[in-house]
């Protein structure tokens, strides 16, 4: 894996949406899977600002989220195609028909599954998936506990995620208890992974990840098998990882423009 490690934030949100920018301009047409949550936002605002001063254009590019909550109107400001909508896809020039978000309202919630699955397969496949993380290693809405061999499917929400994800809701009681999110195997079969973390809060979780044992028990774990995994990581996420698992790559930095890096280092 590749690690990206900047000061802050902010500069996490500028090199992502840099990467995001990167291979949209490299393959006009690819196909890029994209997330939700408070991680992710920045790094819209700055894609946005991008189109916006030097029109990187999005007509060709199609995307694929990673989850939504079963039983939440797409119009609801709480759903995940509300956020899209309103963080990213209404502020570029994607067009509307390529844009694929589960549909938690599908009757047949399985069937849901299984096209979605179909869709990215008839796409070719994800070029950049775009992750943020759960305090408990979650990637998309797979728990720990997910089998890593996993396609989309239905999950029941721990409680540590409806608990972290109440800060966008009025009442706990208010969190969906149920999703629908791609797969670990799904997840996995993207051609590159691209993987945000950010604050002290998850520092514990990503040194898991980086440190420990590749273990369903925290789905990230997997990302160290995948050939080409980058995290972007803030110094408050990093302050746990350690070990003689860590060298230094001066020359990675040449790879890199634009944001304040302070280091760059491949881990393995
Ligand atoms: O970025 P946040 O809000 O900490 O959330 C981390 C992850 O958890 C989810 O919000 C799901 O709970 C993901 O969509 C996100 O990538």
């Amino acid at each position: 894996m590749k690690i990206i490690a900047v000061e802050n934030y902010q500069e996490m949100s500028k090199a992502a949406a840099q990467f995001i920018i990167n291979q949209v301009k490299e393959k006009p047409q690819s196909v890029l899977g994209l997330a939700t949550g408070g991680t992710v936002l920045g790094t819209y605002e700055k894609v946005i600002e991008d189109y916006q001063q030097n029109k990187t254009s999005y007509k060709q590019v199609h995307s694929v989220n990673l989850d939504e909550y079963i039983g939440v109107e797409a119009t609801h400001p709480n759903s995940y195609h509300y956020y899209m909508m309103e963080h990213l896809f209404a502020h570029i020039d994607i067009e509307r028909d390529h844009i694929h978000i589960p549909n938690g309202l599908a009757k047949n919630t399985e069937e849901e599954c299984r096209n979605y699955e179909g869709v990215i397969e008839e796409l070719g496949g994800v070029d950049l998936q775009l992750l943020g993380i759960g305090v408990n290693g979650h990637i998309g809405f797979n728990e720990p506990g997910t089998s890593f061999d996993s396609v989309t499917h239905v999950v029941k929400l721990t409680e540590s995620t409806r608990d972290a994800n109440k800060r966008y809701f009025n009442r706990l009681e208010d969190v969906p208890t149920h999703a629908i999110t791609m797969g670990i195997s799904t997840i996995m079969k993207s051609k590159n992974i691209l993987l945000l973390v950010s604050g002290k809060k998850k520092a514990e979780i990503l040194a898991q990840v980086m440190n420990g044992e590749i273990d369903e028990k925290v789905p990230a774990s997997i990302l160290n098998t995948h050939p080409n995994v980058t995290i972007i990581a803030d110094k408050d996420a990093l302050a746990f990882v350690g070990g003689k698992k860590k060298r230094c790559f001066e020359d990675d930095k040449k790879e890199l423009s634009g944001p304040n890096l302070f280091s760059v280092r491949t881990i393995y």
